[in-house]
């Protein structure tokens, strides 16, 4: 799977240095305010294209929790939209906040969710490893769902259950047979898309992001457990609370945010 190896900070001692925060200029996240996007009528639907049998863990990588998928071939993959390549599915994770008020690294107009999911894919026709293809700036898409306070989810309970085993720093549990398109929302053809990076250290300008313009209902209750996780291993004697875990938003330096929809 693409992320349980070590963070590139701790593979390359480089990243260690200034070069850890590419003073870039396609850095993630934005806000994205809708008037300013451009209708592209080129950008194609997304065509996404899971199989649930590639599902193999979920973990707490101590920033957030990841479900992570066998991505030594190509049996879960997203293509179409901007996209020029197949692209390959390695993780979904999620960011979230301590309240309801905040949470999402995106927002539409300045509006914040109270958290966001991202599907993390990388581009298998150009690069043989996610560990590579981070590096280059066509080398990753990420899906971003917004969730929205409401009605319970009935196919992430599956993933809420399975929080308590994960609470923990470094603890990590088979998770299988899990459909991440099932945290998709009805209509994934409206999107809006821009060149922009990883939200987490080494902050690599590798993403093509496209947000989803049609957000996810989750209950209250589901979301709390999401803030039960800890961000401190079970040594640790302080523990604390895995929340706003979401990085700052950055200057948009110039770049157009395009919508495929009008
Ligand atoms: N929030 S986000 O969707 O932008 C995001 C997605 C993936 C990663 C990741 O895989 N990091 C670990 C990592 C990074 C580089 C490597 F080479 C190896 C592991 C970080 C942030
Ligand atoms: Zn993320």
């Amino acid at each position: 799977a693409c992320s349980s190896k070590l963070a590139l900070s701790q593979v390359h001692p480089m990243w260690q240095g200034p070069l850890a925060i590419p003073g870039g200029d396609r850095q993630s996240p934005i806000d994205i305010a809708e008037r300013r996007s451009v209708f592209d009528p080129q950008l194609r639907p997304l065509k996404v294209q899971y199989d649930p049998r590639t599902c193999q863990q979920i973990w707490n990588n101590g920033y957030s929790f990841l479900v992570e998928y066998d991505d030594t071939t190509d049996k879960s993959t997203l293509k179409g939209g901007p996209l020029e390549d197949q692209f390959r599915l390695c993780q979904f994770h999620f960011h979230w906040g301590e309240n309801n008020a905040w949470g999402s690294e995106h927002s539409i107009d300045r509006r914040l969710y109270p958290a966001e999911l991202h599907i993390v894919h990388w581009n298998s026709d150009k690069y043989s490893l996610f560990e590579e293809a981070v590096m280059e700036d066509n080398g990753l898409a990420v899906i971003g769902v917004f969730l929205k306070i409401g009605k319970r989810h009935e196919g992430l309970q599956k993933l809420v259950d399975a929080l308590p085993a994960v609470r923990h720093k470094d603890s990590l549990v088979e998770f299988t047979k899990f459909d991440p398109a099932c945290l998709l929302p009805e209509n994934i053809d409206d999107y809006w898309t821009y060149a922009g990076s990883l939200t987490t250290p080494p902050l690599t300008e590798a993403v093509t992001w496209l947000v989803m313009k049609q957000h996810i209902e989750v209950s209250h209750d589901q979301l709390a457990v999401f803030r039960s996780l800890l961000f401190t291993s079970a040594e640790e004697q302080m523990q604390r609370s895995m929340v706003n875990n979401f990085r700052v938003q950055q200057a948009l330096k110039g770049r157009t945010v395009r919508s495929s929809f009008s």
